[in-house]
């Protein structure tokens, strides 16, 4: 059979990017940045954007199938008698989102229309029940993830309006924003909050199953530019983000852990999955931990950690195993008595599946030694554990060396 090669869906192609007015370079502490209301992150979409950035994809279009299932959008279209559609913003496996106009405060919203699939089991209700938990929790950081305004039901598609965000980091790091490389202290900042904020909800005891690039937003699309060394070719103008406060997305397939034993099911985009998902055994926060590591490292080297082209738990063992490995050997044993044969212990250990078997991707394609940055390595090697035992909880996490430099000064 022919591999088939998953990929999203998605457009990516309506972010209005506004150049700031005030020359502002000066590198501003994250608690500053995360409570911002300054003057420049309020320079937004009105008046209209002195510069938008060219559309960097041609528009994706809604994923196969029964087309009667997928929303597609059209401006004529007023969801729920208030929203008037605008433009797509992303097809996913569950739903298709749009941008629209609130028509009674004039505001833009984000409205998720979910496939209408019978097998999706998708309940539009979750999301909003999930949010609420948030806010219940009366934190600093339910500003960190997308607000759920209203849901209900439109030509038979249910639907979920949220908060508008703007870029997500999957289109920032493919470079569709003209924003590549970020600062040192922008990854710094953006990794602290996405670390903080999925800490707040396991400390409601709730696992949000499908942390990626794709689901973490920026809040704010204004950028400025500044001058930037690069030391070959001297200094130059360069685009950054005003500020990088973030926004986490889909908490659609957020569950609620469950203790002791643990939860079951397969979650997580592949590239992203723990090795615990994979092999069928009980699984908890770690999955969370596991996903940020590679979205930390994906931010930090702008390419994806895992190969796309994987399609086969072994061979993403494997990849595992050779990012952050060795696997421990009591941990090794211990999945062999479930799963034998697939660590042998002759020669040290090692997972059976070989690249001979299967040539047509690496094991793994980026390494963790490419990143240079040390203690954001030791970060994100500790949040990968290959035993989720070993892994380092997200509430420890905040408290780990790296983020040490948000309190000192950095220029790079
Ligand atoms: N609040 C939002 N503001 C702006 N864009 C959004 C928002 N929510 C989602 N999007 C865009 O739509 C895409 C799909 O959204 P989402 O991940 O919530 O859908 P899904 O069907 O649950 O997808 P997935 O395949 O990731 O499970 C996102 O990757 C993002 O590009």
């Amino acid at each position: 059979m022919p591999r088939i090669r998953q990929r999203r869906l998605r457009l990516t192609s309506d972010f209005d990017f506004v150049e700031a007015t005030s020359d502002d370079t000066t590198v501003r502490p994250i608690d500053q940045s995360l409570q911002d209301s300054s003057p420049m992150t309020t320079i937004g979409r009105h008046p209209p954007p002195a510069r938008t950035l060219p559309s960097p994809n041609p528009p994706a279009s809604p994923p196969g199938g029964d087309a009667s299932e997928t929303y597609k959008a059209r401006t004529t279209d007023v969801i729920m008698a208030r929203y008037r559609v605008q433009v797509a913003l992303g097809y996913g496996r569950f739903g298709t989102v749009v941008r629209a106009e609130d028509t009674v405060t004039g505001t833009l919203v984000a409205v998720k229309l979910l496939h209408k699939g019978e097998d999706l089991h998708v309940d539009p209700l979750w999301e909003a029940r999930i949010f609420q938990k948030i806010l219940d929790g009366c934190d600093r950081r339910v500003s960190s993830f997308a607000r759920v305004i209203q849901s209900g039901t439109f030509d038979g598609f249910k639907c979920i309006v949220l908060e508008l965000c703007q870029a997500t980091l999957y289109d920032i790091i493919k470079g569709y924003c003209g924003l590549v490389p970020l600062p040192a202290r922008h990854i710094l900042e953006m990794s602290y909050q996405i670390v903080d904020a999925v800490s707040y909800l396991h400390s409601l005891g709730i696992i949000h199953t499908d942390i990626k690039l794709d689901n973490i937003a920026v809040k704010c699309a204004d950028v400025t530019t500044v001058k930037w060394l690069d030391v070959l070719t001297g200094y130059h103008d360069k685009r950054i983000l005003v500020t990088t406060q973030i926004c986490i997305l889909d908490l659609g397939r957020a569950v609620h852990a469950i203790v002791p034993t643990g939860n079951h099911g397969r979650v997580c985009c592949l590239p992203y999955r723990a090795p615990e998902v994979n092999l069928g055994m009980p699984w908890s926060y770690g999955v969370d931990a596991f996903a940020i590591g590679c979205t930390l490292a994906n931010i930090y080297v702008g390419d994806s950690l895992m190969s796309v082209d994987i399609d086969s738990d072994q061979e993403h063992l494997a990849s595992i195993d050779k990012l952050v490995g060795p696997f421990p050997e009591e941990y090794a044993r211990k999945i062999n008595e479930k799963y034998p044969k697939m660590f042998k212990f002759d020669n040290g250990i090692s997972i059976l599946w070989s690249p001979e078997r299967d040539t047509s991707s690496d094991a793994s394609h980026v390494e963790t030694a490419s990143i240079h940055n040390r203690s954001l390595c030791d970060l994100i090697r500790n949040l990968m554990r290959p035993n989720p035992r070993d892994r380092i909880t997200l509430e420890a996490a905040t408290r780990h060396q790296y983020f040490d430099g948000l309190n000192a000064l950095q220029l790079g």
